[in-house]
């Protein structure tokens, strides 16, 4: 069954899903691999169709599978799929090309976080409609940090207390977003960074273990394990 979207909701949804997934290993394109029987995408655009502030769900698929990502789609959630780019970034920027009119709040998300349960989705929103103008959900590092240079040569340990992880859904106001991203000049890893480079304030929020990015074998092995414990 089509899960609807509410029509009063102010969050869209941005969906990058266009990436290789070169460290995930030979295969389709890595949105499009199967985690306990679905693709990756299934996953993720479930969970966020179950945010229930979420209006609209734009998802920037591989170019040449536009038209299969569009029919994958249709039984879970009504989105609109465009063609990705060939960095992250250009993703995004076309997908949030692509958001209609009325939302006010937009969160960028990547499908390789196929397990982010809702609730992290609607506690990004809450705090961009609290005021912040961007936030992003974190995790503290848990590792021993070291700084190494060349021939694999320890050069320091880093203070980690003041480091974080930082995952997806990244929450912003659209007309944050929608500035930075017209002023954005090289490939940054995460839409975060474009708005730092504007002067804008970044807030962070608590993460989620389950939003973890599917990124090498282990860790779609975990998310099996996952789900599987899920029942
Ligand atoms: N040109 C790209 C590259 C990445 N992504 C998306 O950005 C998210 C985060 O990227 P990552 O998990 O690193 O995916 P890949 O770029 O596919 O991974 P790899 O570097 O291993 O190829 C993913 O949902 C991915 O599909 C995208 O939409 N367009
Ligand atoms: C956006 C992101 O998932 C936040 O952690 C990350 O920066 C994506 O980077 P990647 O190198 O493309 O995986």
């Amino acid at each position: 069954m089509t899960a609807q979207l509410n029509p009063r909701g102010d969050v869209a949804v941005l969906v990058p899903a266009a990436g290789a997934g070169v460290r995930l290993g030979p295969g389709r394109p890595k949105a499009l691999r199967l985690l306990a029987g679905e693709p990756l995408l299934v996953h993720a655009v479930r969970r966020l169709a179950a945010a229930p502030s979420v209006h609209t769900i734009v998802v920037a698929a591989p170019a040449a599978e536009v038209t299969a990502v569009s029919e994958l789609l249709a039984p879970v959630a009504p989105v609109t799929v465009v063609p990705g780019g060939a960095e992250r970034q250009a993703s995004v920027a076309a997908a949030l090309a692509a958001v209609p009119a009325g939302p006010a709040i937009i969160l960028v998300h990547d499908a390789a976080r196929a397990l982010t349960p809702p609730e992290l989705v609607e506690s990004v929103a809450a705090a961009v409609r609290d005021g912040c103008d961007a936030v992003i959900p974190v995790l503290p590092v848990v590792d021993t940090i070291k700084e190494v240079g060349a021939g694999e040569v320890v050069l320091g340990t880093v203070d980690r207390s003041a480091l974080r992880a930082v995952q997806t859904p990244q929450g912003f106001r659209r007309s944050v977003l929608t500035a930075a991203h017209a002023a954005a000049g090289d490939p940054l890893t995460d839409d975060a960074g474009l708005v730092e480079k504007q002067g804008v304030t970044v807030s962070c929020v608590p993460g989620s273990e389950y939003a973890l990015k599917i990124t090498r074998p282990f860790d779609l092995a975990l998310a099996e394990h996952l789900l599987a414990g899920a029942g």
